[in-house]
C-alpha cells in the first residue's frame, strides 16, 4: 500500500491529506517534525511527503521551500488547497470565572505552529493579551502538551481533529485573523501519484539561477514565458545559500511539462546561460468544501459559552 508521510494525527496537513485523498486508501506514517517527514520519502521509508509550502496570511513557508531546494531532491507530485480555519483549545474548566463563563483572559500561553500562530494573532491579542506564544513542530503537538499540562492555563491553537484526537475542548471556533485563509500543500516523492479526484488544471515548478553581470536578466526570463502567453502563477526570490546578494527565482508555471511551448520556453532561458532546475509538474486539485467531511467554514468565529 502506498505510504505517505505526513505531520502528526489531527494537523493540518492531516485533515489536507485526508481530503485529498477522500476514499483512496493509503497508508499514513506520522512523525512529529516537517524535516523528519522531508527524511523519510527521502530516504525510501515513505512513497510520498506531506508539504505545506505557502499560506493566504503568512506567504512561503520558507523553511519548507528551502528543504525542497537545498536538502533533498524530491519531485512535486501533486498540489491542493485546504482551508486552515483554527480552534482555541484547552481544559475549559480551568478558563470559567465564578458565573460559569469562559474568560480567555485566564490563558497564560498559547502554544501552536510557526505558521498557525500569526493567523490568529489579532485574536490573540484581543483576548488573550498577556499570554506568552510558543512555537511547535505541529498544531497537533501543541494540543498534545496541553492536553498533558492541566493547571497550567495554557492553551493551543489547532484543528477539530486534533482536538477530537487528544480529547480536549474547543474554546472557540475559528479564530484566524482572516476567514479566507487557505494553505497551499504539495505532496513530494519520485513518482507520480494515482488520484481519484479530478485536476482542475497542471503546474510546473522551477527553479531559475541568473548568470552574474547581466542587466535585463530577469526581464528576459519572464518574456520566454510572457510571448508565449504562459501564465505564471507564482514567483519568488530566495538566497542561494551561496554568496550574499545571491539569489535564485523559484517560478510556477499554470502548464504541465508536456506542453512544447513550456519546453522550449525553458530552452530559452537556458540560452540566456540561466540555470533552470525543474522541481516537478504535477496536477493541481482545486478546493471543493462539498466533499470535506472536517469542514468548518460557514461556522461563525467566536468563543463557545455553552
Ligand atoms: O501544524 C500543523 O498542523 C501543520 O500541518 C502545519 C500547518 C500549520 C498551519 C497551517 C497549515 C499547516
Amino acid at each position: 500500500m502506498t505510504r505517505i508521510a505526513v505531520l502528526p494525527e489531527g494537523s493540518v496537513s492531516h485533515e489536507a491529506v485526508d481530503y485529498l485523498l477522500g476514499d483512496q486508501s493509503c497508508e499514513l506514517v506520522h512523525y512529529q517534525q516537517i524535516t523528519e517527514v522531508f527524511r523519510s520519502t527521502d530516504s525510501g521509508n515513505t512513497d510520498y511527503s506531506v508539504i505545506p509550502i505557502e499560506n493566504t496570511i503568512d506567504g512561503s513557508v520558507s523553511l519548507h521551500m528551502d528543504w525542497l531546494v537545498h536538502e533533498v531532491d524530491i519531485a512535486m507530485q501533486a498540489e491542493w488547497i485546504y482551508p486552515s480555519i483554527q480552534n482555541l483549545i484547552g481544559h475549559r474548566k480551568e478558563f470559567l470565572d465564578q458565573a460559569g463563563q469562559l474568560d480567555l483572559s485566564k490563558i497564560t500561553k498559547v502554544m501552536s505552529h510557526p505558521v498557525a500562530l500569526p493567523q490568529c494573532q489579532q485574536f490573540i491579542r484581543e483576548h488573550m493579551p498577556h499570554a506568552e506564544l510558543e512555537s511547535t513542530g505541529s498544531t497537533a503537538e501543541a494540543v498534545k502538551i496541553v492536553k498533558r499540562s492541566p493547571g497550567k492555563g495554557w492553551a493551543a491553537i489547532g484543528t477539530r481533529l486534533g482536538a477530537a484526537t487528544h480529547d480536549l475542548d474547543i474554546l472557540a471556533e475559528g479564530v484566524t485573523d482572516h476567514h479566507n485563509n487557505f494553505t497551499r500543500f504539495v505532496l513530494i516523492g519520485h513518482h507520480p501519484i494515482e488520484l481519484q479526484r479530478k485536476p482542475k488544471g497542471y503546474r510546473t515548478s522551477v527553479l531559475v539561477t541568473l548568470p552574474e553581470d547581466f542587466p535585463g536578466a530577469l526581464h528576459q526570463v519572464l518574456s520566454a514565458f510572457a510571448w508565449r502567453r504562459l501564465n505564471l502563477s507564482r514567483i519568488e526570490s530566495r538566497p542561494t545559500k551561496r554568496q550574499l546578494g545571491s539569489y535564485y527565482f523559484y517560478i510556477e508555471v499554470m502548464e504541465s511539462l508536456e506542453s512544447v511551448l513550456l519546453t522550449a520556453a525553458f530552452a530559452e532561458i537556458e540560452a540566456l546561460k540561466c540555470q533552470v532546475r525543474i522541481l516537478g509538474s504535477y496536477p493541481s486539485y482545486a478546493y471543493d468544501k462539498t466533499l470535506n467531511s472536517c469542514d468548518e467554514a460557514g461556522k461563525s468565529g467566536g468563543v463557545l459559552n455553552d
